[in-house]
């Protein structure tokens, strides 16, 4: 039976902002305070959708969580009508307000790890929604994110759920910004490929000294468990701990893989030899191309700043692949230089394509960190929920919805606009009418 990759890219939340929440993202850093404009992100989310779904691409699409958080703020000691949780939250605790705030759901590649019916011993697609452990306001996405995975994938037939993992430094789990799969066709058992940052129960192994290590080689090997891999096609690589130090958060911002293709940067991996050679003896017979790019071209630094490897890489056709990358690397001259470059040498990459996804990218999210990946075969995706699959009519009705809801601008002040709580809710209500997903928001139980 045939598979595909269907992509889940994330809809940017009515209260997208800009709040300077995860220490050793540069971009997110660097943003803080500025005025976001959530209307306009969740069109060039869209847009995006749109673009691929137009290349003949599978394309769907996973709601925001319901931000402002009350429930959590409740828990931490906020009292009152919902008004006046926020009030209070805003005046007394604005740093913790803030992270209660975030639209950071949009970038799905953290929302779980999934690995498809062809890996897995009993056949069936595995989900495990990511704890987001190191930064308090991801940590707070996996409730809602497993019962919105439970809507689309309600089958138990052929799709399996696991709860995240548990919470605390030493199983920090992001989900698939830091794995990736090699296949040769979507169908055929695959190799699953876990980047951690650090050992968490040995402190002799390198790790970084200036910003964490989110995902952990603990955590990463409790997935695989979970998800019944073969350990023969499983291969663990440490991420560089140098690259982590320049701001690499997440191993999607130094490489990317898709089918027997890896692009990757020379300075991503420790040990990076040792790594190409585990993932080709993993990988069997059949050569993986492994397309280098050399510090000398692009420097880590141009990497995190254009985020050339939090590209899609996309196969368009047999063997022909396009990376599907961000407008900043078209503004740096090296990246763009590069990018020149590697379609005209051999390799299966033959195309570029560039989105504008800048409101995701000014929190350090590109195209990459706005999708996650699910590898469906007919069977599978005809047990989806198919309300969430990209039409153009579904193109069209959450344009609209969009157009309807959402601010234009955003700024601190505005968030604690009590109100704001109250648009998202109607938008957020409506939009589970849309995709056809029951009750999976707080405010619905
Ligand atoms: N995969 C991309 C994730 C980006 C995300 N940024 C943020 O949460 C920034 C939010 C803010 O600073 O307002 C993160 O670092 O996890």
């Amino acid at each position: 039976m045939q598979a595909f990759e269907v992509n889940f890219d994330g809809l940017v939340g009515p209260t997208h902002n800009y709040a300077g929440l995860s220490v050793g993202n540069v971009a997110s850093l660097k943003n803080a305070d500025q005025a976001s404009s959530p209307k306009q992100g969740a069109l060039q989310g869209l847009a995006k959708m749109k673009a691929l779904s137009d290349m003949g691409l599978k394309q769907a699409v996973l709601p925001p969580l319901e931000r402002p958080d009350v429930y959590v703020l409740r828990q931490l000691g906020f009292t009152g009508s919902d008004a006046e949780v926020i009030k209070q939250a805003a005046e007394q605790a604005p740093a913790v307000y803030a992270a209660t705030c975030s639209a950071s759901s949009m970038w799905t590649a953290n929302a779980c790890t999934v690995s498809p019916s062809a890996d897995a011993a009993d056949g069936k697609v595995h989900f495990t929604a990511a704890n987001l452990s190191n930064k308090f306001h991801r940590s707070i996405e996996s409730p809602t994110t497993s019962r919105v995975l439970s809507a689309i994938f309600a089958d138990e037939k052929y799709f399996a759920h696991h709860q995240p993992l548990p919470l605390g430094d030493h199983f920090g789990d992001e989900g698939a910004a830091n794995h990736t799969r090699f296949c040769n066709a979507y169908n055929s058992a695959g190799v699953e490929f876990f980047v951690f940052g650090k050992y968490a129960f040995d402190n002799n192994k390198p790790a970084p000294v200036k910003y964490p290590a989110r995902q952990t080689y603990e955590a990463s090997q409790a997935i695989a468990r979970l998800h019944q891999l073969n350990p023969n096609k499983t291969v663990y690589a440490q991420q560089h701990p140098d690259v982590i130090d320049a701001g690499v958060f997440h191993n999607d911002v130094i490489s990317v893989g898709n089918q027997d293709c890896l692009f990757y940067h020379e300075n991503a991996f420790l040990n990076t030899e040792q790594v190409l050679n585990d993932l080709q003896t993993a990988f069997g017979d059949q050569q993986l191309h492994f397309v280098k790019v050399p510090a000398e071209a692009v420097s880590v630094e141009d990497a995190v700043n254009s985020y050339l490897f939090n590209s899609q890489l996309v196969t368009l056709s047999p063997g022909h692949m396009a990376i599907i990358a961000p407008g900043e690397c078209q503004e740096n001259d090296n990246v763009r230089q590069y990018l020149e470059a590697v379609v005209a040498q051999d390799n299966p990459i033959k195309e570029v394509k560039i989105y504008d996804v800048k409101q995701s990218m000014r929190n350090g999210g590109g195209p990459a960190c706005l999708r996650q990946r699910v590898v469906l075969n007919e069977s599978e995706i005809a047990a989806a929920n198919q309300s969430v699959f990209i039409t153009d009519e579904l193109y069209a009705t959450l344009s609209a919805w969009v157009e309807k809801h959402y601010r234009d601008s955003l700024t601190e002040k505005d968030l604690a606009d009590p109100q704001l709580l109250v648009e998202s809710r109607t938008a957020l209500d409506e939009l589970t009418k849309i995709l056809n997903l029951g009750s999976v928001y707080p405010f619905q139980l």
